[in-house]
């Protein structure tokens, strides 16, 4: 296992009870608000509040990182769109931008591990661990030393917003080729066979797709072959990953340590989020899924994880958009409990007995 100490405390069951209880007692019929329910009273256990607070600041945080196997042939789309879409981020051009705005949340793009300079961008978040990863079918993608750096960044980005007050973090990424990491780690930590796990990505052709697949055997199989022990999840990282995906998984953790909910994406944040939930099994309980990528893997890693998506939309685009789009979702089920009127004050009568 990792030498990297994490400190998750259960949610609280008292709370979920409580807030149980409480919606009993709110004008409808008992579980008629299905899954919003199950929601609310989640989140009255992750904050240890019952009715738990109206989640007013939330920020999505979209890290960035390239990676060396798009030299393989994985993805139809040049490296240089990682770098032009976090610029696009900055200025607000990106469907990012535009779903946050309607759902009230705030965008934070964060550069991990882009292959090129990206100093000269105004707005961006410099916290770059590595030029990009290597091919991960020939060699690790990065160092121990360099995934445990990438981890902590997403860490420690989660617990500064947490401290100045983010009452929900959404999970988002950029990474042109990012799709065939997530699918080894996806593969390798939820113990299925790459077929079961690797997609089209951004929307390849047959025959870049059976590359893809291949790709993504020999990765596994390097990696299993090396001399990592990919039980311990920052090996996984520095094996199979990506920077953002790394970032990504710290910031899950973080959120959890921090006692808050983290909102999470596609097939790449879900990636992340599983190798997040191999630190402790408490994390689960902190993560909401947006929405069911059309990428396999997505489907794959929620059942590893015994999560439910919240939407289904045929997405596949990733940055955060799924998870974003389902913020009003979680909002209603915070609401639901702290302002609908119960039986009592409403006057309304309760079935009969
Ligand atoms: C213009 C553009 C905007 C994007 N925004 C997110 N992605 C998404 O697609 C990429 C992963 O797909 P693949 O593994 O097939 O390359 C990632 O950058 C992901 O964030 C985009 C991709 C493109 C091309
Ligand atoms: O599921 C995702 O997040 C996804 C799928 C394809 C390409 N980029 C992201």
């Amino acid at each position: 296992m990792t030498d990297l100490a994490v400190s998750v405390e259960k949610v609280s069951q008292a709370h979920i009870d409580s807030a149980k209880q409480r919606q009993l007692s709110l004008t409808k019929p008992p579980g008629s608000l299905g899954v919003l329910e199950e929601v609310g009273n989640r989140l009255c256990g992750i904050f240890g509040q019952t009715p738990p607070p109206s989640l007013d600041l939330i920020d999505v945080t979209v890290f960035a990182g390239d990676h060396g196997v798009v030299g393989e042939g994985v993805t139809p789309w040049p490296q240089e769109v990682t770098v032009q879409m976090l610029s696009n981020f900055v200025t607000g051009g990106a469907a990012i931008n535009v779903i946050a705005s309607v759902v009230g949340a705030r965008v934070l793009v964060v550069d991990v591990g882009v292959a090129s300079d990206t100093s000269l961008l105004e707005g961006l978040v410099q916290r770059k661990q590595i030029f990009g990863t290597k091919s991960i079918c020939s060699e690790a993608a990065m160092t121990y030393r360099e995934a445990r750096g990438c981890f902590e960044v997403g860490r420690d980005v989660a617990k500064d917003l947490i401290r100045s007050g983010s009452q929900l973090l959404v999970t988002g990424d950029m990474g042109i080729g990012n799709t065939t990491p997530a699918a080894a780690l996806i593969a390798a930590a939820a113990g299925v066979d790459p077929k079961e796990v690797v997609g089209r990505g951004t929307g390849i052709d047959d025959l870049t797709f059976s590359r893809k697949c291949e790709i993504v055997e020999a990765a596994l199989m390097r990696a299993e072959r090396s001399t990592a022990s990919l039980d311990d999840p920052v090996a996984l990282l520095s094996e199979l990953g990506g920077a953002e995906i790394a970032a990504i998984a710290g910031y899950v953790v973080g959120a959890a340590e921090m006692r808050r909910p983290v909102l999470v994406d596609g097939v790449i944040a879900l990636s992340g989020a599983l190798v997040a939930t191999m630190f402790s099994p408490l994390i689960v309980d902190y993560i909401f899924a947006g929405h069911l990528s059309t990428e396999p893997g997505a489907a794959v890693a929620l059942r590893h994880m015994g999560l439910r998506p919240l939407l289904t939309l045929d997405m596949r685009l990733g940055e955060g958009t799924g998870a974003a789009l389902a913020v009003p979702v979680l909002r209603a089920a915070s609401n639901i409990l702290s302002e609908m009127a119960t039986f009592d004050q409403a006057g309304v009568a309760q079935v009969k007995a």
